[in-house]
């Protein structure tokens, strides 16, 4: 298989150079094209993608995915005019490539541009949703890249009809099929061989911890790690209690399966006893089972004690642990030893409080007095996003058109010399 994965993979590296350098040259007009065309082509095949979907969904429900996991697989209509939708949305961004984003001359007269261009072949590795297929396609489309896409297993039919559709409109709009292409190999010798793919200019894997720990095994080219969200939301003893009850249960309830939502509370001592039996009631109430620690567990009874670790679970699922703390320092300190840098919030009405977290906590998105759900590339202004970065180099929180570009320096002289 390793092989086998190995040699398609080679195969593919080599379409995708040669397209990138077509798609690089193309301009605004021609990527727009393309895109209204693989948003129509979604409308088109609706129902080879719905049908195909159904089989993804009945093979999830045999091989026992969780109701979360199955939501996150499942299309419906909406969904598929949502995808396309999205993509129209992308052709109607602003076109990255070409613009300059710093122009000086220097000392030596020489005219200096700093333009935006694509970074090349990208690589995305992702979880079983499928309208992650049609986002990343249409990003790595709009900036100009060529993309060799692997979703989830679990999604591999749904993926492989939203493809076909996607390439015939790509290549009905003259541009060339292997802009977009499909990794159709199951298993995980395929993703692994496409961590060693040296015609990738650089692999977004978007995962969880088992995905990341395969990265950091395997991985020889350039990474933006898109990784999993151990987010906290800590209730400072200043907190306005009107704002609690809402904000955590959004950042709880909203879309557990999502890698920004809540998986931890953290409570200052003073607010937990007028605070936490609301929100706890309220997060029964909405299905949630309760982990505390012991003194949360004082002050309200249903919940099971929480174990070491669960400070350190993403559970993914309508699953909270809790715990009291003595200080913002504390709090600060828990999120620094359980945290993934994902997204982070504290409630406060207290300036120097909220300042001082905005300011020590280190994390791809940090919150006053608002839910971790935000963290989106279209909540964010930038159309859609192919991940939410958790690392620092090159780009950090959600990665939108903008973050799948580099830059290069254009310079014009006049027969200047170095002396
Ligand atoms: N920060 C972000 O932008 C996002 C983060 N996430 C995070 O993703 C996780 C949930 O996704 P989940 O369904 O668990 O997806 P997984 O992490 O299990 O899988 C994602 C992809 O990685 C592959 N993969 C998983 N493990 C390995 C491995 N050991 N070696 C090689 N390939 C591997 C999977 O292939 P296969 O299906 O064949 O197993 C799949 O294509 C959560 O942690 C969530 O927070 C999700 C979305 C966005
Ligand atoms: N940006 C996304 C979160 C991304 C994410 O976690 O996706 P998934 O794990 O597939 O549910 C959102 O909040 O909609």
């Amino acid at each position: 298989m390793i092989m086998d994965a190995s040699l398609i993979l080679h195969e593919m590296g080599k379409r995708a150079r040669a397209s990138a350098a077509v798609l690089a040259q193309a301009s605004s007009a021609k990527k727009n094209e393309a895109l209204r065309a693989m948003a129509a082509a979604l409308r088109a095949h609706k129902d080879d993608i719905l049908e195909a979907n159904g089989r993804d969904m009945r093979g999830g429900e045999e091989n026992g995915l969780g109701q979360a996991m199955l939501e996150r697989l499942k299309l419906t209509e909406q969904r598929v005019e949502d995808m396309a939708v999205g993509i129209e949305e992308v052709a109607a961004l602003p076109d990255p490539i070409g613009q300059t984003v710093r122009g000086y001359v220097n000392s030596d007269g020489l005219e200096i541009a700093q333009v935006r261009v694509p970074l090349g072949v990208i690589g995305v590795i992702y979880e079983s949703r499928p309208n992650v297929t049609a986002d990343t396609a249409a990003l790595c489309l709009k900036s100009g890249n060529a993309v060799i896409l692997r979703g989830g297993s679990e999604a591999m039919d749904s993926s492989r009809v939203i493809v076909s559709a996607l390439i015939e409109a790509v290549s009905s709009a003259g541009l060339p099929e292997g802009c977009i292409q499909l990794l159709d190999v199951p298993g995980h010798e395929a993703t692994t061989a496409l961590m060693r793919l040296d015609d990738l200019d650089v692999l977004i894997p978007r995962g969880g911890r088992g995905l990341k720990k395969a990265v950091r095994e395997h991985c020889t080219v350039p990474c933006i790690m898109t990784g999993d969200g151990v987010c906290h939301t800590y209730i400072a003893a200043s907190a306005d209690p009107q704002m609690c009850v809402p904000i955590v249960i959004n950042a709880k309830t909203q879309r557990p399966s999502a890698c920004n939502a809540m998986e931890t509370l953290l409570i200052h001592k003073d607010a937990a006893p007028k605070v936490l039996p609301a929100v706890a009631n309220a997060l029964v109430a909405h299905g949630v089972e309760l982990r505390g620690d012991a003194a949360a567990r004082e002050i309200f009874a249903d919940m099971e004690p929480a174990a070491d670790e669960d400070w350190g679970t993403e559970h993914l699922d309508l699953i909270l642990s809790v715990k009291i703390v003595n200080s913002l320092d504390e709090a600060l300190a828990h999120i620094a030893r359980w945290g993934t840098g994902h997204s982070e919030s504290i409630l406060t009405t207290d300036y120097a409080e909220a300042e001082k977290f905005l300011d020590r906590v280190d994390a791809a998105a940090v919150y006053v007095n608002a839910s971790t759900r935000f963290t989106d590339g279209g909540v964010f202004g930038l159309g859609a996003e192919i991940g939410i970065s958790t690392q620092k180099l090159h780009a950090r929180g959600p990665m939108g058109i903008e973050q799948l570009t580099s830059t290069k320096y254009k310079i014009r002289g006049s027969g200047q010399i170095r002396r």
